[in-house]
């Protein structure tokens, strides 16, 4: 868990960001920050560029023009690697979890630890740490799975996603990002997962949560920002907001305009 006295007052945000494809000009000036500790939606019409911002924080793409930060500190992005590096994670909306694989196994997935083996040679995994450690993440969010040991596609949707959420804070040490974590969730598992974004927040994280589910992601976000063709039509504190002025503003009517 982060030490406050230590935690950068910003986890990660994009200025003034621009990407264009070919044509289409996704982003032309779309600013987000993300301060440590804090969740903030981002919300936007389909088409609105909210994927293609998430990419360029995760340096699956690069910018166009504008500043990354992460931990107070500009940064330039060339890979998903260069992000890894710096603390950043994502949970990516097909949740990328190895369905037969066990809980421990998808958690380490890609990061399993090893043991020196004789001579220098390649080691063994070591489990039994493995294990621990897996146990240590969830139990640190709260989360209760029948086992570890259990094949994620045992597991329910929701249970499903806390592992994928469990598994990207372990391996972050700044701000994990979100792509719609209840799209494919009910009502109750939905909820938990919302329990589940706070907790990585007040872990001391930054989180960013892309989501088509206006009323619960107005519940959970400190902040929220919305993305309108590509540009920041707004950036305000969840708490004084409603649906409604969410969405004329997500179709392009300002907040107070008469529609
Ligand atoms: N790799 C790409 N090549 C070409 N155009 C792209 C690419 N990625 C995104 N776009 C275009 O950029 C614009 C923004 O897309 P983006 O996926 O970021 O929007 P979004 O807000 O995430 O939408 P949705 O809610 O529908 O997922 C769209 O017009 C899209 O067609």
């Amino acid at each position: 868990m982060s030490n406050e006295a230590t935690r950068p007052e910003i986890a990660i945000a994009g200025r003034h960001l621009a990407k264009r494809f070919g044509h289409v000009q996704a982003l032309s000036d779309a600013s987000i920050t993300v301060p440590s500790g804090k969740v903030v939606a981002l919300f936007g019409d389909n088409g609105a560029g909210k994927s293609t911002f998430l990419k360029l924080l995760l340096g699956i793409y690069q910018k166009d023009a504008g500043e990354l930060i992460i931990g107070d500190e500009q940064v330039e992005l060339h890979s998903v690697r260069d992000a890894q590096q710096l603390g950043v994670d994502c949970v990516y909306q097909d949740l990328a979890l190895a369905p037969d694989l066990s809980v421990v196994d998808n958690m380490f997935l890609g990061h399993e630890l090893t043991r020196p083996g004789a001579l220098g040679w390649a080691g063994f995994v070591d489990r039994k740490e493995m294990e621990e450690r897996a146990d240590a993440a969830l139990r640190n969010l709260s989360i209760k799975l029948p086992s570890l040991r259990v094949a994620v596609q045992d597991l329910s949707g929701g249970q499903r996603q806390a592992v994928a959420v469990a598994r990207a804070v372990m391996w972050s040490r700044t701000a994990v990002l979100m792509d719609e974590p209840t799209a494919a969730l009910g009502a109750r598992q939905s909820e938990i997962v919302c329990d589940l974004m706070r907790s990585v927040a007040e872990s001391g994280l930054g989180v960013l949560v892309v989501s088509h589910d206006l009323p619960r992601a107005l519940k959970v976000a400190d902040t929220v920002n919305i993305l309108w063709r590509g540009k920041t039509a707004l950036e305000a504190p969840a708490a004084g907001l409603t649906v409604p002025e969410v969405v004329s503003t997500m179709v392009g009517y300002q907040v107070g305009e008469a529609a």
